[in-house]
């Protein structure tokens, strides 16, 4: 589920009435997601989604994002659009939590991308790369080393509950990721989310990206690995080099990448790993029994670092020679 706040007609009514959106015919909580609140608004002029903005998102990040799908959208890429109010505000409150109105994206996501899906995401990735350039606001990655060092802090008393032993190889990890990280490798807007869950397709055919609730400045490589991390893995936990070579080639034909990066994309990938096993560890340690959300599990991503470590070269993904 991911309605943390629940809303009523009449709140919901008075809200809209800030928006030229025609009436609501009737509305309903999304059960998907783990981050914010979003609900499916039918109105006479069609579908829209509402966001309430929850616990992660920095009120004041909002304009970031928002802009950020604007810049997007312009500049052609598939992706949803904050409606403006009357006013010309893109963002009200609404049940005392910051709201959005965003346009609907037709497409589902894949329960089971296959290799030409991940050569598509690829492609995407990119083509969102380029579209992000000029954007004229910034947002450091609030999770990169320094973020990881503070969520460590917060669940390294507790890491053994959930594996024997998980506490000094994290520790160690995190260690030679403060040292090794990359100083300089080309930057810009990064997704910093892109799971199958926020790609739509509609049949093979790509059709848009949701959710740039991460969205930040950071290494563009760094960017793929996480997609790397999201798509080409099976559920037994092995890599799929086919997904991965279709992915990379995918990115390739819309931005090619520089030797710095090639050479760190083992590092990237065992940074992107240890980021999802960071947030997903601290979910599974401080979500309350019975909530409502499902708890990632955090051992799918220790896995992925496992292999990671192992990685000499990038040709182990599958970047071609
Ligand atoms: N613009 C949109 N058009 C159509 N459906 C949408 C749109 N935005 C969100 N949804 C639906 O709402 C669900 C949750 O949205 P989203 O992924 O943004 O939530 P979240 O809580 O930020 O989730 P996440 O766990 O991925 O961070 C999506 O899987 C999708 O079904
Ligand atoms: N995509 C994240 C959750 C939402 O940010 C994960 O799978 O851990």
């Amino acid at each position: 589920m991911a309605v943390y706040t629940d809303i009523n007609e009449v709140d919901l009514k008075d809200f809209l009435s800030q928006y030229e959106t025609g009436y609501l015919l009737s509305f309903k909580g999304i059960a998907e997601g783990v981050e914010n609140s979003n609900f499916l608004l039918h109105t006479t002029e069609g579908a829209l989604i509402l966001t309430l903005y929850e616990k992660r998102v920095e009120k004041n990040d909002l304009p970031f994002f928002l802009g950020l799908m604007h810049h997007l959208s312009d500049r052609g890429l598939n992706c949803p659009l904050p409606l403006p109010r009357k006013d010309g505000a893109l963002l009200g409150e609404l049940s005392g939590r910051p709201a959005a109105l965003i346009s609907f994206l037709e497409g589902m996501w894949l329960r089971k991308p296959e290799a030409n899906h991940c050569r598509a995401v690829g492609k995407a990735l990119a083509q969102m790369h380029v579209a992000g350039e000029g954007f004229e606001i910034a947002r450091p990655n609030a999770l990169s080393v320094a973020g990881w060092q503070e969520l460590w802090q917060k669940s390294e008393d507790r890491a053994d509950e959930v594996l024997d032993g998980l506490r000094p190889e994290i520790a160690k990890e995190l260690a030679h990721l403060v040292a090794h990280w990359p100083q300089e490798l080309p930057a810009g807007v990064i997704h910093a989310d892109l799971f199958p869950d926020n790609v739509f397709f509609l049949g093979d055919e790509l059709s848009g990206l949701i959710d740039f609730y991460f969205a930040c400045n950071d290494y563009l490589a760094y960017d793929l690995s996480i997609c790397l991390n999201a798509w080409c893995f099976e559920k037994d936990g092995s890599y799929n080099i086919t997904k991965g070579q279709a992915m990379i080639e995918g990115y390739l034909s819309v931005r090619p990448l520089s030797e710095a990066e090639i050479a760190a994309m083992p590092l990237l990938c065992r940074g992107s790993a240890l980021r999802f096993f960071l947030t997903r560890l601290y979910d599974w340690l401080t979500t309350p029994a019975g909530a409502l959300v499902v708890k990632k599990d955090p051992l799918e991503y220790l896995k992925k670092l496992r292999f990671h470590q192992a990685v000499e070269t990038a040709s182990d993904y599958g970047w071609p020679q």
